[in-house]
């Protein structure tokens, strides 16, 4: 396992333990253990980090930690030896990039897994409408759960299926598209920067990568539409290590010989997107 957040989470199975109540720990006492999903605590020491990111909504951020902690473990979407380092790791690290979001913005999280970050930001950020797309019908169930039992579905929707599916459909363009461990750059700028407004952004969670990435990736970036990559450092003096992302404008709309047949097939009449789409999201 790696030590950089935006790197894959592993998982594994475990045992349940119903979600206990919210609490801190000193960090000393933080066991080094793997959870097989019991209670997870707030460490003293970040408690003040918590408090600054998520305000008034912690105790909706700690029954989210407890969800990821307990049922995200037992089914698979979060390794056993992530329950421990859940806020530090994960939600501080997510709610972090909050700062780079615009009031009221509609944000659209490519590959949110259990959740990661887009949930986070939405517990974080009420003013903000969130979609989360992910294709694995596994997550997609777990994500409609989560939604539902924090009392998200007034500003969260889940969609399932691939990024890359939503790009020629009728899907309301977003301000800032999230991504946190999901492809390299060139990737994953081919399918964030489309589901963007032109003037939006792709905001993709990178870790220590971001500054070869960015190196690497950039004439690819470049053809895709986007401006020049910006590596930024969010929660400075809040989260150690401070979360880093790559931010990419979407300055140009680039028409893929793919979106120009799928927008041909789309102004048929009983034909099109939505049909294809609806199609790829069943089973
Ligand atoms: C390593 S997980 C990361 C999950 C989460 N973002 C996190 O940080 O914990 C990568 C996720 O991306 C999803 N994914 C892979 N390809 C995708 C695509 N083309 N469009 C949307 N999601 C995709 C996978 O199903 C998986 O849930």
């Amino acid at each position: 396992m790696t030590n950089d957040p935006a790197a894959p989470a592993a998982s594994g199975p475990g045992g349940v333990t119903p979600p206990g109540p919210y609490q801190s720990v000193p960090s000393a006492e933080r066991s080094p253990r793997p959870s097989t999903g019991g209670p997870v605590t707030l460490p003293d020491d970040l408690v003040e980090a918590a408090g600054t990111l998520f305000g008034d909504r912690l105790p909706l951020a700690a029954a989210y930690a407890e969800l990821l902690a307990t049922e995200g473990v037992v089914r698979g979407l979060i390794g056993p030896r992530e329950a421990p380092r859940i806020w530090d790791r994960h939600l501080l690290n997510c709610a972090a990039v909050a700062e780079l979001i615009p009031t009221g913005a509609r944000v659209v999280d490519v590959g949110s897994g259990a959740g990661l970050p887009g949930l986070v930001l939405a517990v974080a950020r009420p003013d903000l409408s969130v979609v989360l797309v992910e294709p694995l019908a596994r997550r997609t169930a777990f994500l409609d759960e989560a939604v539902d039992r924090l009392g998200l579905d007034g500003t969260v929707t889940v969609q399932r299926g691939r990024a890359e599916e939503f790009a020629d459909a009728d899907f309301s363009p977003a301000d800032v598209v999230t991504a946190r461990a999901v492809a390299p750059l060139d990737r994953l700028a081919g399918w964030c920067l489309p589901l963007a407004a032109v003037g939006g952004r792709l905001v993709a969670l990178k870790g220590n990568s971001a500054p070869d990435e960015v190196a690497e990736h950039r004439d690819a970036v470049d053809r895709l539409g986007g401006g020049a990559p910006v590596v930024r450092h969010c929660g400075v003096g809040l989260v150690d290590p401070p979360t880093t992302v790559v931010e990419i404008v979407r300055e140009r709309e680039i028409v893929s010989a793919r979106s120009r047949s799928a927008r041909r097939t789309a102004a048929r009449p009983g034909s099109g997107a939505n049909a294809g789409r609806k199609r790829a999201r069943r089973g």
